[in-house]
């Protein structure tokens, strides 16, 4: 089977941009050739190599947040835009979930415990219930909704933030983050990065979850202001966190390694073979329909 890159490779002529060592002198010489861009989640097409582009028709992303992409400028200068909804989001509840799962019942923590010969020494110490805890969600678009369903299952009342509120869901609305932290037990970040949610996370909403509260990121790093985080963590005024994204990735915050109440993932949420394999085909499908003149598949522009 072909990998994504050799599949765009048979279609387009494909240069890997992020392995290209001086890439000012590679788009100096190929800008005028270039017309579409294949971004992620940790890299897409900013004002600058928009700027550096001027053919260029269409950005193609492999993930379904756009916050590498400066859609402004795509907007003004007509270029199309394409992400990969849908495909991932079961994964991404299912991580959330488990991240839940792993913060309240201590997983990681257990298994350490097993594999370093303790168990031997003793029984593992008492966790927390999750069945039950009252769950509030930040963004309640495809992947909030999953998160919801599945607590549900668990029999978490559900409640959540969003720029408005639902007419077709029944869980509790607060027009406040603050106002959700404070009523929920397991607080989660399921929204969009945008200039309105960077830092939604912020001291404010961190005390209002309080010293048994958990907080669930699998959204973006900068959603949440990570210094004010990790001293909350450090000094127990939050109960625990499950993290999948971070600021300034893979580089994470040292002094959370040595914190038992906290779960760190290396942004993995729809990193699965099967969802990984239909976000390529998307990226791919979306490229060929767009250089065919037909619609694009999920267009975002
Ligand atoms: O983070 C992953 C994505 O946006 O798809």
């Amino acid at each position: 089977m072909l990998t994504s890159s050799e599949q765009l490779e048979k279609r387009f002529t494909l240069y890997k941009f992020h392995s290209i060592p001086d890439k000012a002198h590679f788009l100096n010489s190929n800008k005028a050739s270039i017309r579409a861009v294949v971004g992620n989640a940790s890299a897409g097409a900013d004002a600058q190599l928009i700027h550096q582009l001027p053919n260029l028709e269409i950005v193609s992303s492999f993930s379904v947040g756009l916050d590498k992409i400066d859609l402004a400028k795509c907007k003004e200068r007509g270029i199309r835009v394409t992400n990969t909804p849908d495909v991932l989001t079961d994964d991404v509840a299912d991580l959330a979930i488990g991240l839940m799962l792993a913060v309240l019942r201590r997983l990681c923590q257990s298994d350490r415990y097993v594999r370093s010969g303790q168990w031997k020494k003793g029984d593992f110490k008492l966790t927390t219930k999750f069945t039950g805890k009252s769950v509030g969600i930040i963004g309640l678009g495809r992947i909030g909704l999953a998160i919801a369903k599945r607590a549900e299952a668990f029999r978490c009342p559900i409640s959540y933030h969003a720029r408005t509120e639902k007419s077709d869901v029944n869980y509790k609305y607060y027009p406040s983050v603050v106002e959700l932290a404070a009523n929920c037990q397991i607080l989660v970040v399921a929204c969009a990065l945008t200039e309105e949610t960077r830092h939604i996370i912020n001291r404010e909403v961190i005390n209002a979850l309080g010293p048994k509260g958990v907080l669930i990121n699998i959204g973006r790093g900068p959603h949440v202001d990570e210094p004010e985080l990790v001293s909350a963590l450090v000094q127990g005024r939050l109960g625990g966190a499950g993290l999948d994204v971070f600021q300034d990735e893979p580089n994470v915050p040292e002094e959370l390694f040595g914190l038992e109440n906290v779960v760190l993932l290396p942004h993995v949420g729809s990193g699965t073979m099967e969802t990984r394999k239909e976000m390529a085909d998307l990226v791919i499908g979306n490229l060929e329909a767009h250089f065919l003149n037909r619609p694009l598949l999920t267009p975002v522009l």
